[in-house]
């Protein structure tokens, strides 16, 4: 469950994310929209646990959600810009480095890394090195990082970015697979074809007054 209330952020003078509240449960989705500026890379930090709210507090499961404590980390699943890249490993390497790290087992790991390349239509690009890829295949590779690990709540930045109509399609096929399967997620998107597929509720950012 994540619970986001009064969150507010500030730099100097400066607001980042006006005071700002929604609750996601295990299942639900949230689309978070607003224009450029209005907060919404600012909120989905919070939720990831990539910095605190300045007041207000953002909790996943009743902790606080920037905690370093590991059941938290576990269960935070987030795509915000593009991760580090090792040039010398292929696109399945990653996959299967991420999927290792949380996998019971190396046999899981190896089942997994094929269920998310194939899901995200990357099957045919896994023997590329990061910089053989488009910038859309790109895109694609850093889903494929965040969904080959666990997350109870899982938080994606305008995953849209870059991608046409039908890869939209598999952002939204597999977004939905993850929240059928228990997940509470949170996307930010400048898409209504996405926000029409994940069919959550809509959090709409009106910027700093
Ligand atoms: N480190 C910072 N110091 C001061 N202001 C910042 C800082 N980082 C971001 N901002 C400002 O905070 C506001 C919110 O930024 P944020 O990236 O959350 O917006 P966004 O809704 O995700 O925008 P976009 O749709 O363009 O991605 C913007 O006005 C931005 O200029």
């Amino acid at each position: 469950m994540i619970v986001v209330q009064d969150a507010e952020v500030r730099e100097r003078e400066v607001t980042l994310l006006s005071p700002t509240s929604f609750a996601a449960a295990g299942g639900d989705a949230v689309v978070v929209r607003g224009a450029n500026g209005s907060g919404k890379s600012t909120l989905l930090r919070l939720v990831a646990g990539l910095r605190s709210p300045s007041s207000g507090t953002v909790s996943i499961d009743g902790r606080d959600a920037a905690s370093r404590d590991p059941r938290t980390r576990r269960s935070v699943a987030a795509m915000i810009g593009m991760p580090p890249l090792a040039p010398d490993l292929t696109v399945r390497d990653h996959v299967l480095l991420v999927a290792t790290t949380w996998s019971a087992s190396g046999r899981d790991a190896e089942r997994l890394t094929c269920r998310v390349l194939d899901e995200l239509d990357l099957s045919p690009l896994a023997t590329r090195f990061p910089h053989e890829l488009s910038s859309g295949q790109t895109q694609l590779f850093g889903l494929a990082l965040v969904l080959a690990r666990p997350s109870d709540a899982l938080v994606l930045d305008e995953p849209e970015q870059r991608l046409d109509v039908d890869r939209i399609g598999l952002v939204v096929g597999a977004v939905n697979r993850r929240r059928e399967s228990g997940a509470a997620v949170v996307v930010a998107t400048h898409s209504d074809v996405l926000e029409a597929g994940i069919g959550g509720r809509t959090l709409w950012l009106q910027g700093a007054a």
